[in-house]
């Protein structure tokens, strides 16, 4: 049995950890990127300018030579999801995502924000859509993988970037999420300066995202969002419901932010500060402002 994990970034150490898990020989096919972690194979599919990941899937196809109880890893990314899916086309097998656990070839996987766990076992391979995680140093030339398989005909024709876009909040350590307790777009701003103190990336609940669209669509954190495992998690204006926490459940400390004593999010914060944010926040960042000045005036 083989562990595969289809990748385009050395943003990994999350499908590392599970093929850990799985125990069997592992090889990784890096997309237009060719020195990778160190594994039992590294194998690459050159992407030639102007192509996009997506458009290598029937060269990643051809690569993957899965058999019935291997598990094909992808990172649960926009380019690389593309490939999961060509991937489990070619392969008839199932596309799991949740997958919490593994055991002799039984995935388990939380449903409903993990109020029911579903456990599955397929006579195929997987393919298992996971948080990258963290970025893992490049370790290994990869072997080109040389196949008559022809990309598809897709063309990167322009690039438009987005300001808040590029954070991958699956390898962050601190995060200020923000929720509809913010009246206006410009008041994110204060959860800005915050984030800023305290060397966080931003995340919010999905209105924010997909409702009013104050922050990019991939910023939001749920069951149907982002899995987050920051060390700290600094949830502002948000009110905790069942399918925001459920990406949250594997963070270290929670802090909550809220002007309603009963909301939700307290029953899952190991701190817990029941105010205005918009006098909270402000305090908080002239706080963090003091205690640094002071620890440059101990150094
Ligand atoms: C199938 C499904 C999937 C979903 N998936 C997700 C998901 O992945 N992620 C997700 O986030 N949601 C998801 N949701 C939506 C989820 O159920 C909640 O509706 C959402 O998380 C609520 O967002 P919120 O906490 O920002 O807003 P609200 O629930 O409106 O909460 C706002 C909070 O701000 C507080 N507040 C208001 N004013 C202030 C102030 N001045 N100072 C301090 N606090 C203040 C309020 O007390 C309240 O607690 C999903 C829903 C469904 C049905």
């Amino acid at each position: 049995m083989t562990t595969w994990i289809i990748t385009t970034s050395n943003q990994i150490a999350g499908l590392v950890a599970m093929a850990d898990r799985l125990g069997s020989p592992v090889t990784i096919v890096g997309v237009g990127i060719d020195v990778l972690p160190a594994a039992d194979r590294v194998l690459t599919v050159p992407l030639t300018e102007g192509l996009p990941a997506e458009a290598a899937a029937p060269v990643v196809c051809a690569a993957v030579e899965a058999r019935p109880g291997d598990a094909v890893l992808v990172p649960d990314r926009a380019g690389e999801r593309v490939l999961a899916g060509a991937l489990a086309a070619r392969l008839g097998a199932p596309v799991l995502t949740g997958v919490v656990a593994v055991a002799d070839g039984l995935f388990e996987i939380d449903r409903f924000g993990g109020i029911a766990r579903e456990r599955i076992r397929t006579d195929r391979p997987a393919v298992l859509v996971l948080p990258g995680g963290a970025e893992l140093p490049g370790e290994q030339a990869a072997e080109p993988f040389d196949e008559s398989a022809e990309p598809f005909a897709a063309r990167i024709t322009a690039e438009t970037s987005d300001a808040e876009a590029g954070t991958d909040l699956s390898s962050a350590k601190r995060i200020v999420a923000v929720g509809r307790g913010f009246r206006a777009e410009a008041d994110l701003g204060l959860a800005r300066d915050l984030a800023a103190s305290l060397d966080a990336e931003l995340a919010c609940s999905r209105p924010v995202a997909e409702g009013v669209g104050w922050l990019p669509k991939d910023s939001y954190v749920g069951v149907s969002g982002q899995t987050v495992k920051p060390d700290l998690y600094v949830a502002v204006g948000v009110s905790g419901q069942l399918q925001h926490m459920a990406g949250v459940r594997e963070a270290r400390t929670i802090v909550a932010i809220n002007n309603d004593e009963h909301a939700p999010i307290f029953a899952h914060a190991d701190y817990g500060v029941v105010g205005d944010l918009y006098e909270v926040l402000p305090a908080l960042v002239t706080a963090l402002g003091r205690g640094r000045d002071r620890g440059r005036d101990t150094r």
